[in-house]
């Protein structure tokens, strides 16, 4: 029986990290050592899949602009097209990788599977977590009951939905979850699934990369306690299409903020409250604030960074909140 055709596309991150000693699990650089080189080191992958690398970028994942977003979503649908690939892995700094497949999720209409994955210790390190990560990932696209999930996520033996999974913590392996649970689990590269994601995806959604040709500037503005509005207002100067609040709470906006965020909505501006709640959030849309009144959207359970990518392709399309707003509810 042939085995699937599996393509790796490198961007960097630790799992392409290398430290000085094998000691230094949190010290090292990212995006040094080669997607071949990678490959080579797990030889029990050639038992899954023919796999083939390509080394798209080499960086680490918190210098992610968007023009690296649009330039790996047209690689990757345009792989997705190819008859000699039947699944897609990418390998990506931990920082970022939420954001990243969250936006494949939502441009690359597929059915094929498209797993990203990465490490928290660099491969040079004690107890390296890169090459079962790796494994697993390969593992997972090519298991057939992948297709139609959307964008996933593999890292500690676990498999998630691209869609809701972040990164949690800064220093354990296991960093990854999501507020709604894993999709599944990957032991002994075998796949083993519980559930799977009902918001609209890649073969369902509205947006297409080859459609985008550019995303509009979108910023996050952070809310605490002793809150000002100068960041909102420098953003907006700085030509930000929209700007997403990382409120406290359920969303909530400070007295000192309402006026500031209530003008820029008038002059253009989209105000999305999301919350900066590291469990997940779950913004209720008029509760805190009167979203219907001032025309504000709110993120419902995306966090801040999602809600930045969304905001992004969904004014690619209108510039009407409430169009937004059923965005927001529907993917
Ligand atoms: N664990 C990691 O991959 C972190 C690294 N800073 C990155 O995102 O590229």
């Amino acid at each position: 029986q042939q085995k699937p055709q599996v393509m790796i596309l490198a961007t960097g991150g630790t799992i392409a990290g290398a430290g000085a000693s094998a000691a230094n699990s949190a010290t090292y650089q990212a995006a040094k050592v080669p997607v071949d080189k990678l490959i080579a080191g797990i030889p029990e992958i050639a038992k899954l899949a023919d796999v083939r690398g390509e080394q798209v970028f080499q960086i680490a994942s918190e210098s992610f602009t968007d023009e690296h977003l649009l330039t790996l979503g047209r690689r990757v649908a345009a792989l997705a097209k190819q008859d000699n690939v039947d699944a897609i892995v990418i390998t990506h700094g931990t920082d970022t990788l939420e954001e990243t497949a969250f936006f494949l999720n939502l441009v690359v209409p597929t059915d094929k599977p498209v797993v990203l994955v990465g490490s928290m210790r660099p491969g040079t390190a004690l107890s390296a977590d890169g090459a079962l990560n790796l494994y697993n990932a390969v593992a997972t696209a090519s298991d057939r009951a992948s297709r139609g999930k959307g964008v996933l996520v593999v890292m500690n033996d676990e498999i998630f939905s691209g869609r809701d999974v972040a990164k949690t913590i800064n220093i354990r392996t296991e960093a990854f979850k999501s507020p709604w649970g894993s999709l599944g689990m990957v032991v002994e590269g075998k796949t083993y699934w519980f559930r799977a994601p009902v918001k609209r995806h890649t073969v369902n959604s509205e947006f297409n990369i080859d459609s985008v040709k550019s995303l509009p500037s979108v910023g996050i503005a952070y809310g605490s306690g002793n809150a000002t509005d100068v960041a909102y207002k420098a953003l907006a100067a700085n030509g930000a299409k929209a700007i997403i609040h990382a409120g406290t709470g359920n969303g909530s906006v400070s007295a000192q903020v309402v006026p500031a965020l209530r003008e820029l909505r008038q002059q253009g501006v989209q105000i999305i409250r999301s919350a900066r709640v590291t469990g997940g959030g779950f913004v209720l849309r008029n509760a805190e604030q009167p979203d219907d009144q001032y025309d504000w959207v709110v993120s419902h359970d995306l966090n801040p960074q999602k809600a930045r990518i969304l905001a992004a392709l969904a004014l690619t399309r209108t510039t009407d909140a409430r169009e937004i707003q059923r965005f927001f509810m529907e993917y």
